[in-house]
C-alpha cells in the first residue's frame, strides 16, 4: 500500500474529492509497485493524478529522482543523502556503458551531456537547465553537476597537468560560496536563495578536460541591500561580516559585537550559510588576497553604518533636512570606512542638484526626508551593484580559460523560478518573463520540434496539444507593443505618470492581447498577465521608476571622490564610464531602462542556448515547509501543472523514444542486414537518405513484429497500445 502521506487518502483525486475513473484505479490496483517506475512515461493513463502518485511513491521510498521523457524530474529530499553524491557514484555513472540504464540521477543527465560533447555530434555544446521554483533544489543541482565535472572531466596524466587541473577545478568550486555569500539571502521560502541568475560555462579543451569556467549573472537583487522584506535578510555577507569578524577586525570595520543596524533584520537567527572562514578561504583561493578582501568587508561596514543613517522632517522646505541625533555617529563612521568627505557626503544626500535654463544652471535644491532616504538607498545599491559584478569579473579571470584552451561547453543555467506573490513588481515582471523565454525554448526544442519532425518524416502519430506560450511573450515583450515598450516609453518621456494612468494606458493599448487578463478585484492599480504557469497580477504603483532604475549623478561623482582604493576601481573617473543618469526628457537616444538590459541579456542566453543541446532538469519542492519525509501533494501538484510536465510525459510516452542518424543505425546494424537482407527498414516508410537535404536523417524506432530490436530495453514501441502500467521488465526506456 502507498502510505498516507499528509493526510490524503487513497482512492481520490489530485485535489483529494472526486473518487477516480476505472482505469486510474486499474492503475493503482499495483501500486506497491509504483515506487519503481523509473520513468513517468511509463505510467498510464498519463494524468497529472498518476504522475503525482508515482512521483509521491517515489518520495516515499527515498528515490528522489525521475526520468519525465527528456526531462529529469528532481524531489527535494530536504535532508542529506550523501551516498546520493558520492565521488564513487559519479565514477559509476561516468564508467558504466549505458548510464541511462542506472537509476534516474542528476549524474545521468551530466554523464550524457559530457558524451555527447565527446561524440562531437552537432551541436557539440551542452547546456543543462535547471529549473524551478525557490528553494526546489536549482542551486544545490547545478553545484551537483559542477562537482560531478571536477571529479569526472579532469583525468590528467602528467602531474604537472594534475597540479594544474586540480587548480582549476578548486578555483571553479570555490566559486560558489562566494557567489552564495554576495548573491544569496535567506528569504520566507529558501534559507540560501540566490537573489540573482546564472549561466555557468564549464569549459573543456581537446581532450574533454575541464580547463575553465565562465559565469554570466542575471539580475542582481540590489534593492535587498538597502530594503528587506519582514522576517527576511539582507546578503549573507553582511552578517558572516558581523559574526565571524576578529576582534582587531571589528575595531577596524567599526563593528562592535551586539551592534544594530537596521539593514541587518534578523540577527540572532544564525544559519548554516553564515560561515565567514569559508567565504573567506574561497575568496583565497580565487586570488582574492587578504589586503583586498579586508577592503571589501570595510565597504560593506561602511554600508551597513550608511544605513543607520536617519534623517529627520525638515520644517522649512528651503532648507536641509537634519540627521536624526542617533545617526550622526553612523554618518561619520560610514564616511570614514568608505573614505568620502563626511560633509559632501551629507550634502550629496540631502541636497540635489537640477540643470535648467538655456545656460544649463546649476540649482541646489533641499531634498524632503523621503527623497534624502532615496538616495542614500540608491547610494548602497549602487555601491553593492558595482561591487558584485567587480567580483564575477575576478572570479571570470581567475577561472576562465585562455580562448585557444578549449573548444566545447557545457552550460549549467540556474535561473529563478517562476513567482507570484500578493504583491508582484518589475522584479517579478523580469523573472516570469524569463521563465516564459525558458519555456519557449522547451517547447520549440521538445514539444514542437519532435512532433513537427514526425509529419515530416510521415509517421503516422496524432499530434498531442500542448501549450504555446508565444501570445504570452508577445503580449510582453511583442513589437511594436508590448508591457516593455511601454514601459520603456514613459520612461523615455519622463512625462508624469500616476499608477491608475499606467493601468489604463496598458489596458487600452493591449485590449486585443488574449493574455492580458481583465482585473476586477484588485483595488490598487496593476494588471493580470496570464502566464503558462498561472496568472499574475503586477502592481502598476512605482513600475516606471523601478524601470529607470535612476542613479542621481551626484551619486556618481560623490563615489568618484573616494580615497578608497577598491571604490576608485569601481568608480573611476573617466568620463566615458557607464553611469545611468537622470532622464532629462530631452534625450532621444533610447534610454537604457532595466527590462530594454534585461531583454538584451536575455536573447544573448537563448542564442548560446539554441547552439547547444539542452538537457532540462525540474527541481519540484515536495513542501514549502523545507521538511524531509514530506509530500504536500496540492503543493507538488501547482508546480506540476506550471512546468507543463504532464504533455512533456505524454509526448515522450507516445513518441518514439530513440533517435539515430541514419549513418549510426547502418553503422550498428548493417550484421543484421547481412544476416536478413530482405527485411524492410521500418514499419513506416523507410528511413530517409543519408544526406538528403542536407539535414541529419534519423530514424525513429518502433518495433517491428517478428524483427526482434537488438537490444529489447533500448527499443519501445510508440503508443499506448498493448503499453503496461508497471515496469514489466524492470526496464527504464533510454536513448542510446
Ligand atoms: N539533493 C538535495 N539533497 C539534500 N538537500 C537538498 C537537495 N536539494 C536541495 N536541498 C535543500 O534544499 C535547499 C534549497 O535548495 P536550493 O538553494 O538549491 O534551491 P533553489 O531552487 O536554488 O532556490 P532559489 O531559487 O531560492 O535560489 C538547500 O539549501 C538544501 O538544504
Amino acid at each position: 500500500m502507498l502510505p498516507q502521506v499528509n493526510g490524503h487518502r487513497l482512492g481520490s483525486d489530485a485535489q483529494g474529492e472526486d473518487p477516480l475513473p476505472g482505469d486510474l484505479q486499474d492503475f493503482l490496483g499495483a501500486e506497491s509497485l509504483l515506487h519503481q517506475l523509473d520513468d513517468l512515461t511509463q505510467v498510464n493513463p498519463v494524468t497529472l493524478e498518476t504522475v503525482l502518485r508515482c512521483l509521491q511513491a517515489r518520495y516515499t521510498a527515498d528515490t528522489f529522482y525521475t526520468n519525465a521523457g527528456c526531462t529529469l524530474v528532481a524531489l527535494n529530499p530536504f535532508k542529506p543523502v550523501p551516498q546520493l553524491y558520492s565521488p564513487e557514484l559519479m565514477r559509476e555513472y561516468h564508467t558504466v556503458p549505458q548510464p541511462q540504464k542506472l537509476k534516474p540521477h542528476v549524474f545521468t543527465v551530466g554523464e550524457q551531456s559530457y558524451r555527447n560533447v565527446k561524440s562531437l555530434m552537432e551541436p557539440v555544446n551542452q547546456s543543462i537547465v535547471v529549473s524551478g521554483e525557490s528553494g526546489a533544489g536549482k542551486t544545490w543541482t547545478s553545484r551537483c553537476l559542477m562537482k560531478f565535472y571536477a571529479v569526472v572531466a579532469s583525468s590528467p596524466t602528467s602531474w604537472e597537468s594534475h597540479r594544474v587541473a586540480e587548480r582549476i577545478e578548486q578555483r571553479i568550486l570555490n566559486s560558489n560560496p562566494v557567489m552564495e555569500a554576495f548573491g544569496n539571502a535567506c528569504t520566507l521560502r529558501n534559507n540560501n536563495s540566490s537573489r540573482f541568475g546564472k549561466f555557468i560555462q564549464l569549459q573543456l579543451n581537446r581532450a574533454h578536460q575541464m580547463t575553465g569556467a565562465a559565469v554570466q549573472t542575471y539580475l542582481l537583487e540590489k534593492t535587498r541591500v538597502a530594503c528587506q522584506a519582514p522576517r527576511e535578510r539582507n546578503f549573507h555577507i553582511f552578517y558572516q561580516i558581523c559574526k565571524g569578524a576578529s576582534a582587531q577586525e571589528r575595531l577596524q570595520w567599526h563593528l562592535p559585537e551586539g551592534a544594530a543596524f537596521s539593514w541587518l533584520p534578523n540577527p540572532d537567527r544564525t544559519l548554516e550559510e553564515d560561515c565567514f572562514e569559508v567565504t573567506r578561504e574561497a575568496m583565497l583561493h580565487l586570488g582574492i588576497d587578504t589586503p583586498t578582501q579586508s577592503n571589501i568587508f570595510k565597504l560593506l561596514a561602511g554600508l551597513l553604518h550608511l544605513g543607520n543613517t536617519q534623517f529627520a522632517n525638515s520644517e522649512d522646505e528651503a532648507q536641509p533636512c537634519q540627521l536624526m541625533e542617533q545617526a550622526k555617529g553612523s554618518v561619520r563612521t560610514s564616511a570614514l570606512l568608505l573614505r568620502l568627505p563626511e560633509d559632501t557626503l551629507l550634502e550629496t544626500l540631502r541636497i540635489r542638484t537640477i540643470q535648467a535654463g538655456r545656460q544649463r544652471q546649476l540649482f541646489r535644491k533641499p531634498c524632503s526626508r523621503r527623497e534624502c532616504d532615496t538616495r542614500r538607498d540608491c547610494l548602497a545599491k549602487l555601491v553593492y551593484a558595482r561591487l558584485f559584478d567587480w567580483l564575477v569579473a575576478v572570479i571570470n579571470s581567475s577561472t576562465c580559460a585562455a580562448p585557444d584552451t578549449w573548444t566545447t561547453f557545457i552550460g549549467l543555467l540556474d535561473v529563478y523560478g517562476f513567482e507570484s506573490f500578493p504583491d508582484n513588481s518589475l522584479e517579478q515582471l523580469c523573472i516570469n518573463y524569463a521563465n516564459e523565454k525558458l519555456q519557449q525554448h522547451f517547447v520549440a526544442h521538445y514539444l514542437r520540434a519532435q512532433q513537427e519532425e514526425y509529419a515530416a518524416e510521415g509517421l503516422e502519430w496524432s499530434f498531442v496539444n500542448y501549450q504555446d506560450n508565444q501570445s504570452c511573450l508577445d503580449l510582453i515583450e511583442g513589437s511594436p507593443i508590448s508591457i516593455c515598450s511601454l514601459l520603456n516609453e514613459e520612461c523615455r518621456l519622463n512625462r508624469p505618470c500616476s499608477a491608475a494612468q499606467l493601468q489604463t494606458r496598458i489596458e487600452s493599448a493591449l485590449a486585443s492581447q488574449p493574455c492580458l487578463g481583465p482585473n476586477k478585484l484588485s483595488r490598487e492599480p496593476s494588471f493580470i498577465v496570464v502566464h503558462y504557469a498561472g496568472p499574475v497580477c503586477y502592481l502598476t504603483t512605482g513600475l516606471v521608476e523601478k524601470n529607470k532604475d535612476p542613479v542621481p549623478p551626484e551619486l556618481t561623482t560623490l563615489l568618484q571622490q573616494s580615497q578608497d582604493p577598491l571604490l576608485k576601481e569601481l568608480f573611476p573617473t573617466n568620463p566615458n564610464a557607464e553611469s545611468q543618469e537622470e532622464p532629462s526628457g530631452q534625450n532621444r537616444m533610447p534610454m537604457l531602462t532595466v527590462v530594454s538590459k534585461f531583454k538584451a541579456s536575455l536573447e544573448q542566453l537563448l542564442c548560446v542556448l539554441h547552439s547547444t543541446t539542452p538537457h532540462y532538469i525540474r527541481c519540484i519542492k515536495p513542501n514549502s515547509q523545507a521538511r524531509a519525509q514530506t509530500f504536500v501533494r496540492a503543493e507538488v501538484l501547482s508546480q506540476l501543472e506550471a512546468c507543463g510536465l504532464v504533455e512533456t510525459v505524454h509526448i515522450s510516452a507516445a513518441g518514439f523514444p530513440i533517435r539515430v542518424s541514419h549513418r549510426n543505425f547502418v553503422e550498428r546494424y548493417k550484421l543484421l542486414r547481412r544476416l536478413r537482407p530482405r527485411t524492410s527498414s521500418g514499419p513506416h516508410r523507410p528511413c530517409p537518405a543519408q544526406g538528403h537535404s542536407g539535414e541529419r536523417p534519423t530514424c525513429q524506432f518502433s518495433v517491428e513484429p517478428g524483427f526482434p530490436p537488438p537490444t529489447s530495453s533500448s527499443l519501445k514501441a510508440p503508443g499506448r497500445a498493448g503499453h503496461s502500467a508497471l515496469p514489466a521488465g524492470g526496464e527504464a526506456t533510454g536513448g542510446e
